[in-house]
């Protein structure tokens, strides 16, 4: 198994799936943000889920999501884990881990030292933590806008009680410093590893599990 572990992000089809098992990911994740280009419908999850090998953890990310829309969701995805990607609070964490006895990753977004100590009121809630890049001020997406945040930030204080993965602006020319600076164990990618946005390169995903587990210097 590879050390490091790699969830790919905003996949839409077979090939998708397909590219990601074969470079090895151990995470894919279903976009449900209606206006992003990665987004797809439950029924489309639902089709493409069954194409994940045993064992491929399926996430499915959510916006801000209510419980109608997750209902929806779980009800016909078949699904490992949900990602909240808005401003979901740690109360609204525990809420949809009761609900639908699913992991919850949380993402917080970071750009300050504060940003990263707000992530320690999740750490207690939230079964995994994903330390991504804020979006900048005039983005349509709050995520998957493949800017990076500065890496220190995270120098003094890379460990919560729950795991965690990093994210923004990763890709396949930059994933191996990004990991040797923050010390991540698992590493989170969408932009980055696409020949346009929403179109995934299997070569791009290959390459990125390939550097983020390259031997280290
Ligand atoms: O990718 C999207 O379109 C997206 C839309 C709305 C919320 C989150 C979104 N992506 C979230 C992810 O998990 C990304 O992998 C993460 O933000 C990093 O994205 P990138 O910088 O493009 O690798």
């Amino acid at each position: 198994m590879p050390d490091i572990r790699v969830k790919i992000c905003g996949l839409k089809t077979p090939q998708d799936i397909a590219a990601a098992a074969e470079a090895g990911a151990a995470y894919i994740g279903f976009n449900f943000f209606a206006k992003s280009p990665r987004s797809v419908t439950p029924q489309e999850a639902a089709a493409l889920a069954v194409e994940a090998p045993i064992g491929m953890c399926k996430v499915a990310l959510v916006v801000n999501a209510d419980d109608a829309m997750l209902d929806e969701i779980t009800s016909v995805v078949p699904l490992d884990m949900i990602q909240l990607h808005g401003q979901e609070t740690p109360e609204r964490v525990a809420e949809v881990k009761a609900r639908y006895g699913l992991p919850v990753m949380k993402v917080l977004g970071v750009s300050s030292l504060e940003d990263v100590q707000r992530i320690d009121a999740y750490e207690g809630v939230a079964d995994q933590i994903l330390v991504d890049a804020k979006a900048p001020k005039d983005a349509v997406l709050p995520g998957g806008n493949g800017v990076a945040f500065d890496w220190r930030l995270l120098a003094q204080k890379k460990y919560w009680r729950a795991p965690w993965m990093l994210a923004g602006g990763l890709n396949p020319e930059n994933v191996a410093e990004a990991i040797r600076v923050t010390g991540a164990r698992q590493v989170d990618v969408a932009s980055g590893v696409e020949s346009a946005p929403g179109e995934k390169d299997p070569a791009r995903i290959k390459s990125f599990c390939e550097a983020a587990n390259a031997p280290r210097r």
